[in-house]
């Protein structure tokens, strides 16, 4: 989708020579990362701390050197997609299952900054189901907490039984309705046995880049 790719390449634009780089995952940060492997080699000097295993092979792939929370204190940008954005640039993420990592790296950066075709504007979340990664342990009774917050909710699968996210738990997709107050659901998600973390990202985001109606390329900073 041209969209994805032009408002992921933007974000390159974020990025400085010797930055330390969080690299997010799905298939609109595929873009920057791809851009990214090419100014590289073009002479551009960057570490990147990846949100997956899918964007570890990408970067891999790109040439990009990776480095572990071991090796850094902090990351400089983190560049990564979202599933919904709304107006206060609250997000749902973890479409692709990364939401965990993801929410890690971007809280670990000075500044996180999404990209996001303008399918994924919203006015509010939740049309998206909200993914939330939970143990497999007890899933069956996780479930049954997460749906007395008036959600419905289905375990995701993959091909050979429940789908499992690179830190080895399952996921949870929940529809709820409008979320009128997601700063006050993602706290109480967490606090559920067995939830590890869900898929809102509340106060996050520094700027959410974008296009409008005319098709040009935006960039909404947080208020
Ligand atoms: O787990 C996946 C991530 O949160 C993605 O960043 C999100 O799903 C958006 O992906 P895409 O850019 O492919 O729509």
């Amino acid at each position: 989708m041209i969209e994805k790719k032009i408002v992921g390449e933007k974000a390159v634009e974020f990025i400085k020579d010797g930055m330390t780089v969080g690299l997010g995952t799905g298939s609109t940060v595929y873009y920057t990362i791809m851009k990214l492997g090419q100014l590289m080699k073009e002479g551009l000097s960057i570490k990147g701390v990846p949100t997956s295993i899918q964007t570890e092979q990408l970067a891999n792939e790109c040439g990009i050197p990776l480095v572990t929370f071991k090796e850094i204190n902090h990351i400089d940008v983190t560049i990564d997609g979202a599933d919904e954005v709304d107006p206060q640039l609250s997000l749902i993420k973890g479409g692709g299952g990364a939401l965990l990592r993801e929410k890690i790296i971007a809280r670990a950066a000075k500044s996180f900054i999404v990209v996001a075709d303008p399918a994924k504007m919203v006015d509010y979340l939740g049309a998206f189901p909200l993914p939330i990664e939970v143990v497999p342990f007890g899933v069956e009774m996780t479930n049954k907490q997460i749906r007395l917050l008036g959600a419905e909710t289905k375990i995701r699968s993959a091909n050979n039984g429940p789908y499992k996210s690179d830190n080895g738990n399952y996921i949870i997709d929940a529809k709820f309705p409008n979320i009128l107050d997601p700063v006050t659901l993602e706290q109480k998600l967490n606090m559920i046995p067995g939830v590890v973390e869900n898929g809102l990202f509340n106060q996050m985001a520094d700027a959410v880049i974008t296009l409008n109606a005319d098709k040009q390329i935006v960039v909404k900073n947080r208020s």
